[in-house]
């Protein structure tokens, strides 16, 4: 057992101790494994088929304290499904822009186009790197407005949204059990939850680039922490994606990658990273980790691409510190908060503008 010094990442609500907030060092006791540097692949079946569950969430519970990140195999998740998925995805971001500008909603729904997002601006407001990417984020229902009309892409995607919040509920039931908590401690919390999936393209990319008047600096995807409880992301090259390890050192997070123009049969990894809210939630024993992505040496100049999922919980959901998190003599870090607020405060920095998740997002789902 050692001590760390580490950077903290996001602190989303109002803390009960003076913490120093975002991106400071902070100096934690935390009683943690020493952490190898590279990222845990955790094979789930066992917990999915009930006959390893407990081996399985000591994995999880293990990896989201040390680094806040995993990838799972063992999943049953369709790789032919990811395949298709992708080709449509490139399809659509190769489209002429007034189509893809004609997907369109609030809270950052629908085509975002290059600086439409800058996610460094959600951990400091005057932030001056920005995003060389694009975006197409849906929520279920399928809106026509929001939805590409392609049917194609409307039937994969949701497909595949189907079974992302499946996979998110079966992941939430793990963190309860690696918590030591009631398998189904997250149901009433997260069974109306808000859930985007967004494809994502980063076009071709040299390195990241400095502007010598403005002092603006353009990167694929400036670090950030996810705002919620869990993302779920593939990338068929995962490559140029760093988590930052709670010592402070940026770790490559890389799955196998996947050739989709064949089906070789392999198993799909998906790559998992907890939120802002489950670190709320368990007192900072968990860590929302920063990440960002960069130009991998050897896929410079290539196009990237993503699909993540991101899930939250209800909007409703009151996050506060679970008991069974503090430990001896400690006190919770963070006032109770409603998980609408911290969304909204999020994709409202991220966007520049006030966003607000109106009632038609929520009673919609
Ligand atoms: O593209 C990636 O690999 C990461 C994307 C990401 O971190 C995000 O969209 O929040
Ligand atoms: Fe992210």
């Amino acid at each position: 057992m050692v001590s760390y010094r580490f950077s903290s990442p996001t602190l989303s609500s109002t803390p009960l101790l003076s913490i120093t907030q975002t991106h400071t060092s902070i100096v934690a006791t935390i009683r943690i494994e020493y952490f190898s540097g590279t990222i845990p692949t955790i094979d789930i079946s066992g917990f999915l088929d009930g006959s390893d569950k407990m081996a399985v969430a000591a994995k999880v519970g293990q990896a989201c304290q040390e680094i806040g990140f995993f990838m799972i195999r063992g999943h049953g998740v369709d790789r032919e499904l990811l395949r298709k998925l992708q080709m449509s995805s490139s399809a659509f971001f190769d489209s002429p822009i007034t189509i893809k500008q004609l997907s369109t909603g609030p809270f950052g729904l629908g085509y975002m186009g290059q600086g439409t997002e800058n996610v460094a601006a959600t951990l400091k407001q005057d932030s001056q790197v920005k995003d060389y990417k694009e975006s197409l984020n849906l929520t279920l229902p399928v809106r026509d407005g929001v939805w590409p009309p392609n049917n194609d892409l409307r039937e994969l995607c949701s497909t595949y949204y189907s079974q992302m919040e499946t996979l998110a509920s079966q992941l939430m039931r793990l963190f309860a059990l690696a918590m030591n908590l009631d398998e189904c401690f997250f149901d009433d919390k997260v069974d109306k939850p808000y859930t985007t999936l967004r494809l994502l393209n980063y076009p071709e990319f040299e390195s990241e680039k400095t502007d010598t008047v403005t002092g603006v600096v353009t990167t694929r995807n400036a670090e950030h922490t996810d705002y919620g409880t869990l993302t779920i992301l593939w990338s068929s090259d995962s490559r140029g994606l760093q988590a930052l390890s709670r010592q402070g050192e940026w770790i490559d997070v890389m799955a196998p990658i996947v050739d989709v123009s064949i089906d070789d049969g392999d198993d799909i990894v998906f790559i998992i990273n907890i939120g802002d809210l489950m670190m709320n939630w368990t007192n900072d024993k968990w860590v929302s980790t920063l990440h960002r992505v960069v130009v991998h040496p050897e896929t410079q100049g290539r196009r990237r691409m993503s699909i993540p999922f991101f899930h939250n919980p209800n909007p409703d959901a009151v996050i506060e510190c679970i008991p069974s998190c503090l430990r001896e003599n400690e006190l919770p870090k963070y006032a109770p908060m409603l998980a609408k607020s911290h969304l909204e405060a999020k994709v409202s920095k991220a966007l520049g503008k006030t966003e607000t998740m109106d009632d038609d997002l929520i009673l919609e789902k």
